[in-house]
């Protein structure tokens, strides 16, 4: 060691190399910049990938997109798209696909692959729908499915009827005082009350506040901070440590959500120590958790499994769970609702239609407020549903999945491209909604290219591409009782209401 230090020293001391430590050590990092940039940019074995150099090479490009330019990078890879073609490299380890055709490929039924990204994004990286690894994901989404099967969301039905019953109650008085009606604030409150029930027993009954307090304004903040979590993590879980007036104080729209974490802890906590108290006796089987009480919440069902180790019962990932659980509870149905709504009632022939079917099937009104069963029979109505989650996308930023067993090989124009094992390949739900070739005059609501089985150029149901809900292993757990909602939702405001478009238009959106 004493040899290697004075050989150090002579090299320092070489006039020729006279060099403070500093700049050797700025020296060492340029030299390890560019050796890893002419790596990713050429020898990477996805270096083959058709797209911007800067963006194999470095995360910053991506980075300006997305925190310079607020989020803008999905439209910048569309461009990417019309320049280089379906397949792309939009991150030194990722690649991005535009051809709906392969989206099977990408979200496939096989149980080892693996959902990267999204753990950093939003802080809670303990829910079902942030967890990467493809084994811990199984167990925890083995444990809720059974809440959310068909079954089980029928005997929540009553809830929902009744939630309907409150949503209309509002619409009523809105009408009897003129006065305008956000739909955009009244329907995460509407979903809001719903998940808040299912999962925890109680819900703050938003629907009938005043002014529709709703969780969607924290989530919007959320949403758009989630940009720089994704290159900065430290910095949310900076917030998270901060006091919660604090962070009340920096982002005021948290103040819902913030209330519902406080009251959260005590709720899961006082479950926690139930559990502890009634031991094995309470926990459950999955058999046994498809016979759901009426007293059944989402919290009990974990906290009583029999399969869930201790680990995925601790408080702070039950919280990072019903974080989740709301959040995807809330957004997107409303937002599918509030898009489909303003469509309806900007164009008068789909509403007559629509109305038109409610009308004859349920000729009583008010006085009725029918089954699901009954919706579902309505092939219009489905079709309105159907185009307002086509045109709302569930996720509009790409979702990547990693394969760690198989190499995907994706074809175009004759040229194969190989895409090696645990390469991050993401798709975009947008791209395929609008796909020309698959929905022609995409952005237009036209209810009727759902009516009567239709097939898409390859002779698939056009349902096949209709992606909202994600496929494969992650696909929403939530859909069953997503769709009960907007049966109801939309079924019964346009059975008892009409509605006028007030200062809006498109541009909203
Ligand atoms: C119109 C309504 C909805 C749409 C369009 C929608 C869409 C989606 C999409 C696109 C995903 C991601 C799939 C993937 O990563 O490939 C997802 C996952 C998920 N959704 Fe929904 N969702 C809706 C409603 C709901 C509801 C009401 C819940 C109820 C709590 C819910 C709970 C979840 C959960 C827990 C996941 C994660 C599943 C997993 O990773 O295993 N969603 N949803």
């Amino acid at each position: 060691m004493a040899g290697l230090g004075k050989v150090a020293e002579a090299i320092a001391e070489h006039p020729l190399l006279a060099i403070s430590w500093p700049k050797l050590l700025l020296l060492g990092w340029l030299s390890y910049l560019v050796t890893r940039s002419i790596y990713r940019a050429f020898l990477s074995p996805i270096a083959h990938i058709p797209g911007p150099k800067l963006a194999a090479v470095t995360r910053w490009y991506e980075a300006y997109y997305e925190i310079a330019l607020s989020g803008q990078y999905s439209f910048h890879i569309n461009k990417l798209h019309d320049k280089y073609g379906p397949i792309i490299r939009v991150a030194p380890d990722e690649i991005h696909i535009r051809d709906p055709t392969f989206y099977d490929e990408v979200y496939t039924k096989n149980p080892r692959v693996e959902k990267p990204g999204w753990d950093v994004k939003f802080g809670s990286p303990g829910s079902v729908f942030t967890t990467s690894d493809a084994t811990i994901h199984r167990r925890r989404r083995a444990t809720l499915n059974p809440m959310f099967s068909r079954r089980s969301i029928l005997s929540l039905e009553q809830l929902i009827r009744q939630q309907t019953e409150v949503l209309c109650k509002r619409i009523a008085e809105y009408r009897a005082t003129k006065e305008p009606l956000s739909v955009t604030e009244m329907l995460p409150a509407f979903t809001g009350d719903i998940i808040m029930e299912y999962a925890f027993g109680f819900s703050y009954k938003q629907l009938q506040s005043p002014t529709f307090e709703s969780f969607h304004e924290a989530f919007m903040a959320i949403g758009s901070s989630a940009h720089v979590a994704s290159f900065f993590p430290w910095a949310i879980a900076i917030m998270n440590l901060l006091p919660d007036k604090w962070v009340e104080r920096i982002q005021p729209p948290m103040a819902s959500l913030l209330r519902l974490k406080k009251d959260q802890w005590s709720i899961i906590g006082r479950k926690i120590r139930e559990n502890a108290e009634h031991g094995q006796e309470t926990e459950k089987t999955e058999e046994e958790t498809s016979k759901k009480t009426a007293n059944t919440t989402i919290f009990s069902e974990i906290l009583s499994s029999k399969t869930l180790p201790a680990s995925d019962k601790s408080q702070q990932r039950l919280a990072d769970e019903a974080q989740l659980l709301v959040a995807a509870g809330v957004e997107t149905t409303a937002f599918a609702l509030s898009v489909g709504i303003y469509h309806i009632v900007n164009t008068p022939h789909i509403r007559r239609l629509l109305q038109d079917e409610l009308f004859a099937a349920f000729p009583l009104g008010y006085r009725t407020m029918p089954s699901l069963h009954e919706f579902e029979k309505l092939p219009y109505l489905r079709a309105c549903i159907q185009e307002s989650l086509r045109l709302s996308y569930g996720i509009s930023a790409r979702n990547p999945r990693r394969h760690p067993d198989r190499i995907l090989k994706y074809e175009n124009n004759g040229k194969v491209y190989t895409i090696p094992k645990n390469t991050k390949v993401s798709m975009t739900i947008v791209d395929v909604h609008h796909d020309e070739s698959i929905f022609p005059d995409s952005f237009r609501f036209a209810p009727e290219r759902w009516l009567q089985e239709p097939k898409a150029p390859d002779g698939r149901p056009l349902e096949q591409y209709l992606v909202s809900f994600g496929k494969g292993t992650r696909i929403c757990l939530g859909l069953n009782l997503a769709w009960t909602e907007l049966y109801f939702a939309m079924g019964m405001m346009f059975r008892r209401f009409d509605f006028e478009l007030h200062e809006t238009d498109e541009s909203d959106s």
